[in-house]
């Protein structure tokens, strides 16, 4: 129960007057609906359906007493009319209270939302590396859901709480030596159906597991749908698709069951009293008929509340994994933080240029700090702003992960990050991104126009900075001759770009935001040699512009390096001028060049 009642505690905090306006509504609701119940035997005997003895239950009594001075063509008009205004009162107020609640329910989805998402995107890089994409979606979409609808639940538990505490209350006014009897009852049937609340709580986590299983599967096979279409592996997806669709749905079928089987034990056990009660009544206690009527009625409508109690409780205990699991990503979240989007002060942040060098200083890095293999060991190097320096390696060796490290994605183990001369600590971490441009070996462009994409970056970029930028990465050719220009949609249901002309847009953005630090991560590799010769030429002209680090396969791209780094197995084995590199026989980067012109000369 401890997570349930900390997010009804968020609920608090999110509804504020507007729960205790919905409860209030609650109890008028449970006042009024008593009321009508009470109302019942007066009209019975009036109409002349029950004896004399129900006049004289007590509360009956004091409501009939005004009624006993009218003549009696008046006092069953009036009692009808009652009736109906009491009703048409309930009928309203639960309109309202519908109307409340609903907005109470859906403010706080929102709420949620938000809060776990924003929590999620204030986290640092490291944090989303050790993480499955499937897992996010599994927890914004599912999990949320049944944690909404558990705090929903845990809202009407209190409200029929409430409902149940005012008939108990009246009937213990009819009769208190029934009304403890079945209270006594209602206790051991609960106590005896604490056992399914227990298998509940385990189905939940059941339901939690397998949908976590679901998001995962379905993410990778619709992301990997090339590669299972062209190995034809369609069979073997399916199969595994079908065999966890029929688990989901053999645990819901349970879950079901164990509902319907609670259920089945109240409504016998509510028989089963109400007959021992009825008997007891009259033959032990020699209970007057009215009032025994009276009670019966009431308690007729107090048994389903008992039981929707337990469902509602079972159904709560079996949302408590998804709230375990909403409460353990916001505690990961929240230790890897590294933003908080909501203080005032990230709004007035200033770009942290770049002004005399970027440094790193016996830098280690594991991803994995269990393991030995390091992904960065003792890396020193400089990079002098305004310069063009160029990563390069085999496969593995630790570019991506330096180039990470270069722009405060991930930290270092041991050593510094040097940013003028001053370390990269997590305080300048932002001023210092805000400076950065960085266009990935995989690009991303939203479904989104192509002017949406860019204005992304700057908001405030005019047409002619758009165009300027897409002339940088020479797309501003292509992209004048699409359909609508810059106003394309791109994506799925938009224009499909070659992966060549999506590198080309991407790279035009990140000019766009005119940044002191542009870092390509082989952000050319998809062009053909025409289109990459423009932008090499594009590129060489920002040297002394903006500092440039560009991690490139293709060595014959970085001849106008100011500094080429070579890495090998997360060492910095080799640095120096690009000539001075390739002058070196007996340098891995002479070896790395020999290689790539024997490939290029191979027919
Ligand atoms: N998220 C990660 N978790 C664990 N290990 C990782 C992760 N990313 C990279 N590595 C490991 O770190 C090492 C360096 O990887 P990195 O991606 O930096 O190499 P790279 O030189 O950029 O390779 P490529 O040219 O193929 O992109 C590799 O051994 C890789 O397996």
């Amino acid at each position: 129960m401890k997570p349930i009642l900390l997010y009804f505690k968020k609920l608090h905090v999110f509804a504020g007057a507007r729960l205790y306006v919905n409860m209030l509504l609650g109890l008028l609701i449970s006042f009024f609906d008593s009321l009508g119940i009470l109302l019942i035997l007066p009209m019975l005997s009036l109409i002349g359906f029950a004896d004399s003895t129900v006049t004289q239950l007590p509360i009956i009594s004091d409501l009939l007493k005004p009624l006993v001075s009218l003549p009696a063509s008046l006092s069953l008009p009036l009692v009808l009319g009652l009736y109906v205004t009491i009703l048409t009162l309930t009928g309203l107020l639960q309109r309202n209270q519908s109307v409340v609640s609903v907005g109470i329910h859906q403010g706080f989805i929102r709420f949620l939302r938000l809060d776990t998402y924003r929590t999620l995107i204030e986290s640092d890089w490291s944090f989303f590396l050790k993480k499955r994409s499937s897992d996010f979606q599994h927890i914004l979409t599912s999990e949320l859901a049944r944690v909404s609808q558990g705090t929903q639940l845990f809202l009407s538990l209190v409200q029929a709480l409430i409902f149940t505490v005012i008939q108990i209350a009246l009937a213990f006014l009819l009769s208190p030596i029934l009304t403890v009897m079945v209270l006594v009852s209602g206790l051991l049937l609960a106590a005896f159906a604490r056992r399914f609340v227990g298998r509940a709580k385990q189905l939940g986590n059941r339901t939690s597991e397998l949908s976590q299983n679901y998001f995962l599967g379905i993410n990778e096979h619709f992301h990997g749908m090339k590669e299972m279409k062209s190995n034809r592996m369609e069979q073997s997806h399916l199969n595994w698709f079908q065999e966890l669709c029929v688990r989901m749905e053999q645990n819901m079928v349970q879950f079901t069951r164990l509902q319907a089987t609670t259920q089945v034990y109240y409504r016998l056990a509510s028989a089963a009293l109400i007959a021992v009660f009825v008997y007891v009544s009259l033959q032990v206690f020699h209970v007057q008929t009215g009032q025994m009527l009276l009670i019966v009625l009431i308690l007729g409508r107090l048994w389903p509340r008992f039981s929707s109690i337990q469902s509602n409780v079972e159904q709560i205990y079996s949302s408590i994994p998804a709230f375990n699991s909403v409460m353990k990503l916001k505690a990961e979240c929240e230790a890897a933080r590294e933003l908080n989007l909501q203080s005032q002060a990230l709004q007035n942040i200033e770009p942290l240029p770049l002004e005399e060098a970027l440094e790193c200083r016996n830098v280690y890095f594991r991803y994995n700090r269990n393991e030995g293999t390091c992904a960065l060991r003792n890396i020193n190097l400089r990079i002098p702003s305004g310069s063009l320096t160029a990563i390069v390696g085999k496969s593995g060796a630790g570019k991506s992960t330096l180039i990470d490290m270069l722009m405060g994605m991930i930290q270092p183990e041991r050593g510094e990050v040097v940013v003028d001369g001053k370390q990269l600590t997590p305080e300048r971490l932002t001023a210092f991104r805000a400076s950065v441009s960085y266009v990935s070996q995989d690009p991303f462009l939203f479904h989104a126009t192509i002017r949406e994409n860019m204005l992304l970056v700057k908001p405030e970029a005019t047409e002619t900075e758009i165009w300027d930028a897409l002339r940088f990465s020479a797309s501003d050719e292509f992209v004048q001759q699409l359909p609508q220009g810059l106003d394309t949609v791109l994506g799925d249901r938009g224009i499909r770009l070659s992966g060549g002309e999506r590198q080309r847009i991407v790279l035009a953005r990140a000019i766009l935001r005119q940044p002191s630090i542009l870092i390509l991560d082989e952000a050319t590799s998809a062009l053909d040699l025409e289109n990459e010769a423009k932008i090499r030429t594009a590129i060489d002209q920002l040297k002394g512009k903006m500092t440039i680090i560009v991690i490139a396969h293709r060595l014959s791209t970085i001849r106008n390096a100011d500094q080429v780094l070579v890495m090998e197995q997360g060492e910095l084995i080799q640095q120096g001028g690009y000539q001075q590199l390739s002058s070196d026989s007996k340098g891995r980067f002479s070896k790395l060049l020999h290689m790539q012109a024997d490939q290029t000369l191979q027919p």
